[in-house]
Formats: C-alpha cells, structure tokens, sequence
C-alpha cells in the first residue's frame, strides 16, 4: 500500500461517491461538471437507476437534470478504478457502510468526507471513522465543508467550500477535482477544525431554529450565531484545532448559512419544535438528514472530556431530550453568571 497518493491523477479522474442522497448527489454533480468520471452509488435501484440512464434523481434533487454520470447499487462497480471516494452518507452508519466495502477500496485511493457529523459512542469525527475502518493513512484522507446547501448548489449558484487534508497536495488534488465555475474550493491543512465546524454548526442551526420557531427575531439569531461561533471555537482550539478555521467558510460561513436558512435541515427541524411539536413529529415532517440532532450528543461529550463549556450545545441536547423545557431554554442561558466577553 503506498501512503503518498499521486500528485496528479489519470484523465479523467474516476470518482465514487458513496451516498446518493440530496449532498452525495449535488457533489456527484459538480465533480462531473469539473470533468470527473463519476459513479454514484446508494442503495435504492430505482434511484440508482434513474441516475444511471436520465441523470435525475427526483427523490432528492426534484426537477434537477445531472451531467453524465453512472448509478449503481453495487458497491465493487462504484468503487473500481476509483482513485477519489466521497463519502456522504449519514454519520451515524458511516462506519457500518464503509465497513462492508473496505475490501473494495483500491488502495491507494484518497478519500473523502462531506458528512457533518460526530460518531455517538465514540466521539469520532467522520475523518477519524474513515481512516479507522479503511486503514487510510492522512495523505489519503479529506473533508469538503462549507456554506453548501445542495438544493442551492445543485442550482449551480455560485458558492465556496473547504477542502481539508493534512496533506496539502492531497487537499490541492481534491480542490481541482471539485472546482467548476460556480463551485470554489480553497484548501486547508486544519482537519479538525474544518469538521468540528461542520458538526457543530449544525447543532447551533438546532437552536437557531427553535428560536425562529418561538417568534424571536435577529438580535436572537444573530447572538446565536455569533456566541455559537464561541462554543465551535472553544472547542475546536482545545483539539488542536487553527483559530483561523473558525473564522473562514467551514466555520463562520456554514454557521450562518445553517442558521439563516430555511434549506437546512437541522434549522427546519429546530423550528418545527419551536413551534410545538415534538421530537418524533419534526424529524417526521422535516425529512432527510439532520445530524445536529444525535451529534449534539457525541458533542457534548467531547467537551464535557476537554472540559469545555458549551452552554447552547448542552440546552440544545437537555431540550431535545425532554429534559429542559423549550420555553425556558432562553432564560436559562440569560441567566448564567455574567463574564467578560473575550475571555475565553
Ligand atoms: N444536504 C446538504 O445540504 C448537505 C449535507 N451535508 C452532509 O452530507 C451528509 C449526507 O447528507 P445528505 O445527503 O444531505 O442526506 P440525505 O438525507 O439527503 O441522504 C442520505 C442518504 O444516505 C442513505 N442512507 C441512509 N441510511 C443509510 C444506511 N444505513 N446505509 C447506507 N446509506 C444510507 C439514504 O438512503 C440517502 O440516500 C450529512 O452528513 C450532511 O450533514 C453536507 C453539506 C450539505
Ligand atoms: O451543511 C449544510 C449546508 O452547508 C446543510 O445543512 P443541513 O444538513 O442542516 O440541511
């Protein structure tokens, strides 16, 4: 197995993406708009095979056309020959996914998070669950995170995204793979950074949300976004992460992308709970994949063990659980004790 991948890759670059939901998809798209031969690859046959023969997937992109690509079920054809893998499945069955095809990875394939989650259980970021699994060493692994709302991407608006290696060459490889004209990639080193964003925004976006749902205005969203950016940033730093991450498109863009629009998941679902229903009923009527609801509690823990404070993640799980009323979940962050607001 060769730990380095190669600086430049055959033409064109044969990509697997694994995941065929609305992210997997719209990224399926815009690596092929970049000149990518690529496989998508779920689980559904009807959908695969809609993609595979007319390019649409109108399950979870309604009324898209998709460049050329190909669809399958089957994982050993996704995956051969691939030289980049895209991972985009939820988090919570990243590891079971991968887990059945880790024998098909070819091995000197990097590979690739968009998956905005933290593992429950082990408090893994998807990067760390990749690497794990497949045996991949860090030139070979990488995230893509940034203001990326699929259906807007998927309209080819234009926008700007992170890619995160360790290895700057591999970052740079992912980067020209994935770049089109209304799709812009910058590179980063900062793999911790770039994903603890990621996670946690959407967790912010939670909360944003049930605050919408109540009838609050932007003096709340705006100090949501703005002290969540904190608790990203705090915990970030005490995992090594690079202050300026935060301030950059995976950290201070996707919080407020998340938090200001009703595309996201997380902040529909959020709202949908603001307005009364329960748990159960808005993850029913909101649909899709909202992470911020199981990882805010892998969260939590990874701060609770670094000793971080994150008073908005931790009133976001207390409310989700039942625990804290949603009515009083203003109050009780107004009212701890008052501090500086620079210090730390
Ligand atoms: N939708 C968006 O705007 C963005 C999503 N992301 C991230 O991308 C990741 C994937 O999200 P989406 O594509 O939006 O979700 P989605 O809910 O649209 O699709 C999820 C896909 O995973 C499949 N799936 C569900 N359970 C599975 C299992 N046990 N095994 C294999 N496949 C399974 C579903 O069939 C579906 O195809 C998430 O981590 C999300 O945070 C990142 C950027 C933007
Ligand atoms: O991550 C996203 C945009 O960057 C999508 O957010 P949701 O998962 O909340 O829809």
């Amino acid at each position: 197995m060769s730990a380095t991948p190669p600086v430049s890759l055959p033409e064109p670059t044969k990509v697997a993406v694994l995941g065929a939901g609305s992210m997997g998809t719209t990224f399926a798209m815009v690596l092929a708009d970049a000149g990518c031969d690529v496989t998508l690859w779920g689980r559904d046959a009807v959908v695969l095979d809609a993609v595979d023969q007319t390019h649409r997937n109108e399950k979870y992109l309604p009324g898209v056309q998709l460049p050329a690509m190909h669809g399958t079920t089957d994982p050993a054809v996704a995956l051969k020959g691939a030289s980049i893998v895209v991972v985009s499945v939820p988090s919570q069955v990243a590891r079971a996914t991968l887990s059945s095809m880790k024998d098909l990875v070819e091995p000197d394939a990097v590979v690739v998070s968009l998956m905005k989650g933290v593992e429950l259980g082990t408090d893994r970021r998807m990067s760390q669950v990749m690497a794990e699994v497949l045996d991949l060493p860090d030139e070979r692994v990488a995230v893509v995170s940034g203001p990326n709302l699929a259906p807007e991407i998927a309209e080819r608006q234009p926008t700007a995204t992170v890619v995160a290696s360790r290895s700057e060459a591999t970052a740079q490889l992912v980067a020209d793979a994935c770049s089109t004209g209304y799709f812009r990639p910058y590179t980063n080193t900062d793999v911790v950074g770039v994903e603890l964003c990621g996670a946690v925004k959407n967790i912010i976006a939670l909360a944003a949300g049930m605050a919408q749902g109540q009838g609050f205005g932007w003096n709340t969203l705006a100090t949501l976004i703005t002290r969540g950016l904190v608790e990203i940033t705090r915990l970030g730093l005490a995992l090594g992460a690079e202050p300026a991450t935060f301030s950059g498109l995976a950290g201070m863009g996707d919080l407020t992308a998340t938090c200001a629009s009703p595309l996201s998941r997380n902040h529909r679902l959020g709202k949908h709970i603001g307005e009364g229903l329960t748990l159960a009923e808005a993850i029913k009527v909101t649909g899709g994949t909202a992470e911020g609801v199981k990882s805010s509690e892998s969260v939590l823990e990874l701060a609770r063990a670094h000793d971080v404070e994150m008073p908005i993640t931790a009133g976001v799980v207390e409310v989700l659980a039942g625990k804290l009323p949603l009515a009083d979940l203003a109050a009780t962050l107004l009212a701890r004790p008052k501090k500086s607001e620079v210090a730390g």
